[in-house]
């Protein structure tokens, strides 16, 4: 081990949540390290966000341009998927991390690449591509952005199967026949909507009783819907017990409860992500390795003042833009904290929406899922503004009522809800499923965010005839 090489801040992983503290503590004049065991940009850049979506855009265009008037024939027949994969591989960057190693320069901020793992209290060691060790000082603080990976669980012959996990399922290069999927949330619904459209015959097995579970009920029932109306077979409230495959490249077959043997070309198991915490040096300064790492709204690890904790590992919201906010938060927390102040004087503001707490993680926090039709939300559902005490009422509304929507797509088929809290009058969440809908999210999340009341949203013209006119439609269907 060489002598300890000394910054203000380190930070351990390269994606999406430690590539924006780099950027705010570098802009606060800290001097930062990154430490990145494979590529920097994170899963977010080469196995999840960006791949995902580059293998979407031509489906949900097609099926858009579909449902216009004039444009349906000429675009009746197959997706080429040798270009898709092509553009996929290009937003990539064919999974090199080049470009980002010209911005990390640009800023100043220092790449050490290698495995890094907390070495006591404010340090990191560094176990290089070559075996080498470096040591690592931080005067400030360590941000532990190493994110999450795919769980697969440990189901009888699952090994053997070779399933494939979001890494496959969106850097693959060719077109299984049949695709067999297991689990109902995010990446089961968008991969669903993306192999299909490419030509495989997709079987989504299901544990419960629908699509996206954390949203709204009727989110998962339309994109059920659509799915199924495209080819795919939707199948819930199923168990399943184990997955055979004999020989290298053979069928895969998934044993449901009951016996029931479902045959498919490829198993994508999209169950679910745990942390990347299990060998990161947890135990030298007394936690526990493998868990989510529990922060306070600073995003500092409770019972650690110097580490901070950001992105999927601290389990508030797995989402890329959620955890680039909290890394925007937690850099300015440490620079704060940095430059003197300390929580509740002057320079640190924890409260409520103040400068230095990630609010927006459990009151106004938007997602979009890339669905056709479009599945967006943010803030709390109905259940959840219920199970949390609030004196609540829902409005919903049928999104291809509006105008927009029906100069948009023929049939257009969507819903919109709007979830009021009665007492305080605000909107504390909102949700539009529909195509085209991802672009109606962000007014709600002002909306919401902002605590906007709702006799001021009266003033919030929507523009004709575009889909935002739905606002106008709940607020009516809300004033009765
Ligand atoms: C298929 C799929 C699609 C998705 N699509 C979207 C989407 O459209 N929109 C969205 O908002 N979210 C999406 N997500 C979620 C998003 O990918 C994650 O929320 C995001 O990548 C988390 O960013 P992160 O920086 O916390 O972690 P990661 O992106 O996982 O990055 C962590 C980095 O740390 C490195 N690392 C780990 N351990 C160490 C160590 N010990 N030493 C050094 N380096 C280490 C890793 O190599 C990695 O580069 C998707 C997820 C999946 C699986
Ligand atoms: N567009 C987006 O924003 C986007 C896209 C993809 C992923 N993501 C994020 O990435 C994260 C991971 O997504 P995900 O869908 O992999 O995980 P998830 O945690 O959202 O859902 C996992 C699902 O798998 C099911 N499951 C678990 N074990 C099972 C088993 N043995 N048999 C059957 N079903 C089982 C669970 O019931 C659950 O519904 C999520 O937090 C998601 O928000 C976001």
């Amino acid at each position: 081990m060489t002598e300890a090489v000394e910054y203000d801040v380190v930070v351990l992983g390269a994606g999406p949540a430690g590539e924006n503290i780099v950027d705010r503590t570098r802009a606060a004049g800290l001097s930062t390290a990154v430490v990145e065991s494979e590529l920097v940009g994170g899963e977010c850049s080469y196995w999840a966000c960006i791949p995902s979506k580059a293998l979407l855009r031509p489906a949900l265009a097609r099926a858009d341009a579909r449902r216009v008037p004039g444009l349906a024939e000429a675009v009746a027949g197959p997706l080429d998927a040798e270009a898709v994969f092509a553009h996929r591989d290009y937003w990539t960057g064919h999974w090199k991390d080049d470009g980002q190693l010209d911005w990390l320069e640009s800023i100043g901020a220092h790449l050490h690449r290698g495995h890094g793992r907390l070495h006591g209290v404010r340090t990191v060691a560094v176990t290089g591509p070559e075996g080498e060790h470096e040591l690592l000082t931080a005067r400030h603080a360590v941000v532990i952005a190493t994110g999450s990976r795919a769980v697969i669980p440990d189901l009888p012959g699952i090994h053997g199967a070779r399933p494939w996990t979001s890494r496959e399922a969106t850097s693959a290069r060719h077109v299984p026949p049949r695709l067999l999927i297991v689990g109902g949330s995010v990446v089961a619904a968008e991969m669903a909507t993306a192999w299909q459209a490419l030509g495989s015959q997709v079987t989504v097995l299901v544990r419960g009783p629908r699509l996206l579970p954390r949203m709204e009920p009727f989110a998962g029932e339309l994109v059920a819907e659509a799915l199924r109306e495209a080819g795919a077979v939707v199948r819930t409230e199923v168990t399943v017990e184990a997955v055979v495959r004999d020989g290298s490249t053979g069928p895969v077959t998934v044993v449901l409860e009951g016996g029931e043997p479902v045959e498919g070309d490829e198993l994508l198991m999209a169950t679910g992500r745990s942390p990347r915490t299990e060998d990161i040096g947890l135990d030298t300064v007394g936690l526990t390795p493998g868990g989510w790492l529990d922060v306070d709204d600073s995003l500092r690890v409770v019972g650690h003042d110097w580490l901070y904790a950001v992105g999927d590992v601290n389990h508030r919201a797995l989402l890329t833009h959620q955890g680039k906010y909290q890394a925007r938060i937690a850099g300015a927390a440490v620079a704060a904290r940095a430059a003197g102040g300390s929580a509740g004087a002057g320079g640190v503001d924890t409260g409520r929406w103040g400068a230095h707490a990630a609010t927006a993680d459990t009151a106004a926090l938007p997602q979009v899922v890339f669905t056709d039709p479009e599945a967006t939300a943010v803030g709390l559902t109905l259940a959840q503004a219920e199970r949390a005490g609030l004196r609540v009422r829902a409005v919903d509304h049928d999104l291809g009522k509006v105008s927009g929507a029906g100069l948009y797509a023929d049939g257009y088929r969507g819903r919109a809800r709007m979830v009021v809290d009665e007492d305080r009058q605000v909107l504390v969440g909102a949700t539009f499923v529909g195509p085209g809908a991802a672009e109606l999210l962000h007014a709600a999340t002002v909306a919401v965010a902002g605590e906007v009341p709702v006799p001021r949203l009266w003033h919030a013209v929507p523009a004709f005839p575009t889909m935002s006119e739905i606002w106008l439609r709940l607020l009516e269907t809300y004033r009765g």
